[in-house]
């Protein structure tokens, strides 16, 4: 039998443990990178995360480790399963061992100073890698029960794409390829925010008129601002897109939902983000989205109207009202203007 070659996860937490958990169900062993000494401690002795996904059995193909450099010695191939606030100040650091490896973002938020998407901060740590991303309707929960799952693999290289699909396709596991990095990478960014307006309607009881509105809604915002940044539109319309909006906004699994029910239920912000517990990259990404669409002149009327309530003070209850009393607009705008495809 043919030993395989080690592939890197960096990032202890649900979904870098999740991915581990898959490449390491394919025989593949695994270098999972974390800051935590005594996580990875606990790992390897019990072959169990102790904080993320308790019940994962990890097998012994993953082996924990906080020796950063070592894991960059010997993998070629590195998935980032890092928070989007960590990225860079974890792999700046080591930008001298990063040139000629494959290096795969699954972080799904917006830098905030630069509004640069995680691959593109890859981009500038590591010049002489090949950069992709991984991103689709993957729920870190469902991917450790081995629900069946679908998730695109986004790199203007196509041997990245297809060593990605060679490592990760499993019998639960299904691996669509693109072209279309960014693209792919923004709408997995951008569908966290909906997440917590989806959540909040759940929690006020909201019906499914109301919440089917607010999805749909929702991907026409997200396509009309993603085209400003010249994406293009109909990568929207999969797995990454309109696959992920999905599942984040409908599934109480979702992180970003949770704050967002938490908020419908009269929590405040600070007090929902820390009973998580773990990372809802939404909050964050909402922060620097609605001064972007400001700046771009983008009508972004649930995004700000989000904005308005998390960090501006406004009630709930008028936000609403100002949102179904706007003027209505076209479906689909981003067809064109009328709304009707030429
Ligand atoms: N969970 C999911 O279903 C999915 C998540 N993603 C994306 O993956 C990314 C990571 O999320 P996820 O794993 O779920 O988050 P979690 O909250 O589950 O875990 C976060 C992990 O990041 C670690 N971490 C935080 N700050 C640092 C730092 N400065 N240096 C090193 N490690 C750090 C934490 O370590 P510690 O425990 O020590 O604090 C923890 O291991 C996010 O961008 C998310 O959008 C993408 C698809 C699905
Ligand atoms: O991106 C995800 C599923 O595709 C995970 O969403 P949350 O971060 O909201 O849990």
């Amino acid at each position: 039998m043919t030993v395989k070659q080690p592939v890197a996860v960096l990032g202890g937490g649900s979904f870098g443990t999740a991915v581990a958990s898959l490449l390491a169900a394919n025989g593949y062993p695994v270098m999972l990178w974390m800051r935590d000494a005594a996580q990875a401690a606990a790992i390897r002795e019990s072959g169990r995360n102790p904080r993320y996904l308790k019940d994962l059995d990890l097998g012994p193909y993953v082996q924990p480790t906080t020796d950063l450099a070592s894991v960059l010695q010997r993998c070629e191939l590195v998935f980032v399963a890092l928070p989007s606030m960590a990225l860079r100040s974890v792999l700046a650091p080591c930008s001298g061992q990063l040139a000629g490896k494959m290096l795969v973002s699954t972080t799904k938020g917006i830098e905030a100073d630069t509004f640069l998407l995680m691959s593109q901060i890859l981009e500038q740590v590591a010049p002489q890698a090949l950069i992709g991303v991984l991103s689709g309707p993957n729920l870190a929960r469902e991917i450790a029960d081995r629900a069946l799952t679908a998730t695109v693999v986004a790199s203007e290289h196509e041997e990245l794409c297809s060593r990605v699909q060679q490592v990760l396709h499993g019998d639960t596991f299904r691996v669509y390829a693109s072209k279309d990095r960014f693209g792919v990478e923004l709408g997995g960014a951008l569908k966290n925010v909906y997440a917590i307006i989806a959540g909040m309607a759940a929690a006020m009881g909201m019906g499914e008129n109301t919440k089917s509105m607010l999805i749909t809604r929702a991907l026409a915002e997200m396509t009309r601002f993603a085209m400003k940044m010249g994406a293009n539109p109909m990568t929207f319309l999969g797995l990454s897109g309109v696959g992920d909006l999905i599942a984040t906004c409908t599934s109480s699994k979702s992180r970003n939902y949770q704050v967002g029910f938490a908020l419908g239920q009269g929590v405040p912000l600070e007090q929902a983000v820390e009973q998580l517990g773990e990372v809802a990259e939404g909050v964050n990404t909402l922060r620097v989205l609605k001064q972007k669409a400001a700046d771009l002149e983008v009508y972004m009327p649930l995004v700000n109207g989000l904005h308005a309530i998390l960090f501006e003070g406004y009630p709930l209850q008028k936000i609403i009202g100002g949102l179904m009393s706007g003027e209505p607009k076209t479906d689909i705008d981003f067809i064109s203007p009328d709304g009707f495809a030429e």
